[in-house]
């Protein structure tokens, strides 16, 4: 992809360079304002029933958008190739249209849409304030707090998050295809040795993903987050539920593996160095810690879905994605010490195995 992209960006004339950079906000605008009005589920209903054709004056009987915002919008998805026009008034589904309207498309495109696209926008204000305590996030909402505190007045919001990460890595390889997880973590031990503590698990998928990989694995699955998030959670007899604050003390001693998924690239270093000391108590010589994130090669220019991620992490968190020699450094900081790194996709997913020096 990234090859395809760098061929067609140098056949791109300065007109065409242009217009992709002022219209960079369109496709998430066009796609969530045809998902919220209903626009492209018309469409493939139509197709379900073998209708050949959705005419405009049904969708705005339906939708009640009017003839000409339809018309606009529908132009624009079929530039990308979302809806298929047959004719002045008559539309059908693309092969790409039902794909829209799946679970992650309509949560993780209301999540970016509603939340990160505005954080986006006020990058460049919250960068001017030469603060590192406001961030664009806060800036862009209005708010004291960060993106977590917000979900707990925003229930809608929270839902679509917790399914942006429930789904959005579902097609790509799984860090269990990189991590012999049983060879390596869960020798010689009984049914009451943790096995697994899922920190800031969110909604327990990754726990749910070991169990159904691994389904005689012997020992406690836990799952950690936060008590707004804890209720909303997998409820199965292999996981415990439980609240905790990973700025706090790790109740859980001696497991073998505390996992993080996407948990350190919200906290700046400080913030993490903090975090990882909060388990320094808790860690026996078979205890590891499994950090899942993106490492960045040191020299090299991430791929473009990389660098957006971490562009996210500065709009949202001040943060941002990390290269290689900064996971070493504050986990050597925090009293780590790196034993391994398996990197498993073409992005950067990783694991890190860090144990205590
Ligand atoms: C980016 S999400 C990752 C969720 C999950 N690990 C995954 O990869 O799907 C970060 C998670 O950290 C949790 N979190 C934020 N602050 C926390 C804290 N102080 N203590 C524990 N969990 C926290 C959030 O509720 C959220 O579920």
């Amino acid at each position: 992809m990234s090859l395809a992209r760098r061929a067609a960006t140098a056949l791109e004339s300065p007109f065409d360079v242009f217009q992709r950079i002022i219209f960079t906000a369109l496709p998430i605008v066009a796609v969530r304002t045809c998902q919220e009005h209903n626009v492209l589920l018309h469409l493939v209903e139509d197709a379900r029933k073998n209708h050949p054709a959705t005419r405009i004056t049904d969708l705005v009987e339906k939708t009640g958008l009017s003839k000409s915002t339809l018309q606009t919008l529908l132009d624009y998805m079929g530039t990308l190739s979302f809806v298929i026009r047959l004719s002045l008034d008559e539309f059908k589904p693309s092969p790409l249209t039902e794909m829209l309207l799946s679970p992650l498309f309509i949560d993780g495109i209301r999540f970016y849409h509603d939340m990160v696209t505005h954080a986006f926008l006020g990058l460049n204000g919250a960068l001017s304030k030469r603060d590192d305590n406001i961030t664009a996030f806060g800036l862009a909402h209005n708010t004291p707090g960060g993106p977590y505190d917000w979900f707990e007045t925003d229930p809608v919001l929270k839902h679509a998050f917790e399914t942006y990460m429930k789904e959005e890595y579902k097609t790509l390889p799984g860090w269990l295809d990189a991590v012999d997880f049983p060879e390596g973590f869960a020798q010689d031990m009984t049914s009451d040795t943790p096995v697994f503590v899922d920190v800031g698990g969110g909604i327990g998928q990754q726990c749910g993903y070991l169990f159904d990989k691994y389904p005689d694995l012997k020992g406690r699955i836990i799952l950690q987050d936060l008590p707004s998030v804890i209720p909303d959670a997998i409820t199965s007899p292999r996981v415990e539920r439980m609240c905790y604050d990973y700025f706090t003390e790790q109740p859980v001693k001696g497991a073998r593996a505390n996992y993080f998924r996407q948990v350190l690239h919200n906290n700046n270093p400080d913030a993490c160095v903090r975090i990882l000391r909060s388990f320094l108590p808790a860690m026996d010589p078979s205890s590891v810690l499994l950090i899942h994130e993106k490492v960045l090669a040191d020299h090299e220019t991430p791929p473009e879905y990389t660098a957006g991620l971490s562009m996210t992490m500065l709009a949202m968190f001040n943060n941002h994605e990390r290269r290689e020699s900064e996971w070493r450094s504050f986990l050597d900081e925090a009293g780590f010490k790196v034993r391994a790194i398996k990197t498993f996709t073409d992005f950067g997913d990783s694991i890190i195995e860090a144990v205590k020096k």
